[in-house]
């Protein structure tokens, strides 16, 4: 506890009074991890420990930032001051646990981990703390991007306050905003942390400024870190423990307590992270869904610090996980009830479901490999809940997948997830948003799938309709005239134009989904030389005037390659679609016309002569093992094509087609 006596001792403040409160024995020896000390003696000893911790001796906050702005970074040095891990445990950002979220540098899968933090009760402080108050405190690390905003609002429930992270340097950005809204709306008490004060760019005066012509938030309240160099950090968990409420609730009420997350375990099962509201959760409790009414047995119980740790018991205020003998994660509602068998109670508010925005086909690279691929996206969405799966059957792909995620980022870490954790070779379809359509009869059907629009004259379309987001955009003045190009190409509205200081505009646009899911934040940043920062938020449905778009391959039209576009771009996008696909797709032994076709005009035509591809010609002599090693690498290939009618396409170019089925 060194380190954090050490803080302590700097800690200027004198925040709560002193009181004979002992620190858990159980939990004294930090450079041992709980895990690996658990046994069902030190289980109980660490649930009466926990017992000590009534609501009052309770904080739990979240960290929220725009991504980048070290939220990973501090919740690391908090865990390392409070002892919950130990100082350069050789692996950054302990939080982030997944492998896409160590290669991408970004979090995506919320987490939760319990400390134990003494607070100094003298000034200045003893060098012996041992009457010193402690607290449990229990931290959410969040993912900063747009597609898991999702996460964030959930993990916001748990919480009674969030420390907004914001860089010294580059001050307020757009998921700056958009995060303290979430915790705004939540009702939370904000922490302003400007962190990355180190740097030789930081400006903390001017955040400062910012935050309060932004959100109104009193300069003085801003505490100023360098995660990276340690400065400030004392002040952190003083500032969690004086100024964020202890969460509400009845330690004599039966058990109620919400469900934040659940995944699957190998040899545990299913996990449930829960935050118990009311009452005590025993290991041999039964406890019910309020959703399901189903009851299960708790089988253990304990809190994360940071591994899972059984203690037997979980108390009102306090965070931790329940495994509990449900089989499926279908079973662990996020945003559920649990609580006492038999007891009638009143459910908790619960979340807003996730809503799915993007859309796309997955389907095995090799047709034979379904089962396997069907295997794979049942495991990752045993811990992925929030993407919506259902079966299809498509006339050149064979039987896949259509699958719904929160956003193209979200969408590539999935794909991302079944190569790395599950060695699955997919073909996706160009990613399309939910479309309403109205026929003639005044029948309206949602559409995620293009192929399944249907074009017979017995259907005529009436009218469509396409979600919208509102945009909110951050940049250098300089950049504006481009944005606001950018921005009405893609069919952009504006709604507001604002400067947050002297250099950056804010921009807010109402924009199509359609417009925005492939490539336009790229497009931003290439524009703005990466200056820009990019937030959304769902909007209501606009009319549009909509046109499905059928590729056809010898006349044949390809079901996976099907899209949905505005009618105006509709000739611009057909002929880039039919470009990139000559590229891609190898000359065969006949001719090829490659064709896009909105009904039946055909709008852009491309052909591809005939040749024939002989990978021995290369080979001269008679070298019999060369030869057979190359037709085996050609017979390697064509598993990688896919045969439509035919004439084969590389996977290749169902890629590639991603990229530009979005063109301005
Ligand atoms: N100079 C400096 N760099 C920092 C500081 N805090 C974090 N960083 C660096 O900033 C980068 C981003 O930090 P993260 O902690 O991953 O940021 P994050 O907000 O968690 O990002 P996401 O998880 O993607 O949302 C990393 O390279 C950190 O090493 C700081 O105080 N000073």
């Amino acid at each position: 506890m060194a380190g954090a006596a050490a803080a302590l001792r700097r800690s200027a403040r004198r925040v709560v009074q002193p009181e004979a409160y002992t620190f858990p024995r159980a939990l004294q020896n930090p450079e041992r991890p709980l895990s690996s000390q658990a046994s069902p003696d030190r289980a109980g000893a660490l649930g009466t420990e926990l017992g000590l911790y009534p609501p009052e001796r309770i904080r739990n906050f979240s960290i929220i930032a725009h991504v980048d702005h070290g939220k990973s970074t501090l919740a690391d040095r908090l865990l390392e001051l409070t002892g919950t891990i130990k100082k350069g445990h050789g692996q950054p950002q302990y939080l982030d646990k997944l492998q896409v979220e160590r290669e991408r540098g970004i979090t995506v899968k919320a987490q939760t981990a319990t400390m134990f933090y003494r607070l100094a009760t003298s000034q200045p402080p003893a060098p012996d703390q041992s009457d010193a108050p402690s607290y449990l405190l229990n931290l959410i690390d969040t993912p900063g991007h747009v597609d898991f905003s999702y996460e964030v609002s959930r993990s916001l429930a748990a919480c009674q306050g969030a420390l907004l992270v914001v860089d010294a340097a580059q001050g307020v950005q757009a998921q700056t905003i958009a995060n303290f809204y979430l915790a705004f709306e939540s009702n939370l008490s904000i922490i302003p942390v400007i962190n990355k004060i180190d740097q030789p760019t930081a400006d903390p005066d001017n955040v400062k400024a910012q935050l309060k012509r932004l959100f109104d938030i009193d300069p003085s309240e801003a505490l100023l870190t360098s995660a990276k160099t340690g400065q400030g950090l004392s002040k952190v968990l003083p500032a969690v423990i004086e100024r964020i409420p202890s969460p509400p609730g009845n330690r004599d009420s039966p058990v109620r307590m919400l469900l934040l997350d659940s995944y699957f375990d190998e040899y545990k099962g299913v996990i449930c992270h829960v935050a118990v509201v009311d009452g005590a959760l025993h290991k041999g409790d039964k406890i019910a869904s309020a959703a399901t009414g189903r009851t299960y047995e708790v089988l253990d119980v304990g809190i994360m610090h940071p591994e899972l740790t059984p203690t037997g018991v979980l108390y009102t205020g306090q965070v931790g996980y329940v495994i509990s003998g449900m089989r499926s994660t279908k079973e662990a509602r996020i945003g559920d009830t649990l609580h006492q068998a038999k007891s009638t109670i009143e459910p908790l508010p619960g979340f807003k479901p996730a809503r799915h925005m993007v859309f796309s086909g997955l389907y095995p690279a090799d047709g034979s490999d379904f089962d396997a691929l069907s295997h794979a996206i049942e495991k990752l969405t045993c811990n992925d809940a929030s993407v919506s799966v259902t079966k299809e059957t498509s006339t050149a792909l064979g039987m896949g997948f259509r699958c719904g995620f929160l956003g193209l980022l979200h969408m590539d870490v999935f794909h991302q997830r079944l190569e790395q954790e599950h060695g699955a070779q997919v073909i996706s379809t160009i990613p399309t948003v939910p479309y309403i359509f109205e026929y003639g009869d005044g029948s309206k059907v949602q559409v995620e799938n293009p192929a399944a629009l249907a074009s017979t004259p017995g259907k005529r379309i009436a009218a469509c309709w396409e979600p919208t987001v509102i945009a909110t955009i951050i940049i250098p003045s300089e950049y504006v005239g481009p944005v606001i190009m950018l921005c009405s190409e893609r069919r952009g509205e504006q709604q507001e134009y604002t400067f947050i200081d002297a250099q950056r505009a804010l921009l807010k646009y109402r924009l199509p989904l359609r417009e925005i899911i492939v490539d336009f934040y790229n497009e931003l940043k290439s524009i703005t030389s990466g200056y820009a920062t990019f937030d959304y938020e769902d909007s209501e449905y606009q009319q549009s005037d909509l046109v499905k778009m059928d590729i056809l391959l010898n006349g044949q039209p390809v079901d996976a390659m099907a899209t949905i576009v505005h009618n105006q771009k509709a000739q611009r996008v057909g002929r880039e679609l039919v470009e990139k696909l000559k590229k891609f797709i190898e000359r065969q032994m006949f001719e090829i016309t490659i064709q896009a076709a909105v009904g039946s005009k055909v709008i852009a035509r491309e052909t591809l002569s005939a040749m024939r591809k002989n990978v021995l010609a290369k080979c001269y002599g008679g070298d019999i093992t060369r030869k057979k090693k190359l037709l085996e690498k050609q017979k390697e290939g064509k598993k990688r094509m896919k045969r439509v009618g035919s004439v084969d396409i590389p996977q290749e170019a169902f890629h590639e087609l991603l990229k530009v089925s979005n063109s301005k």
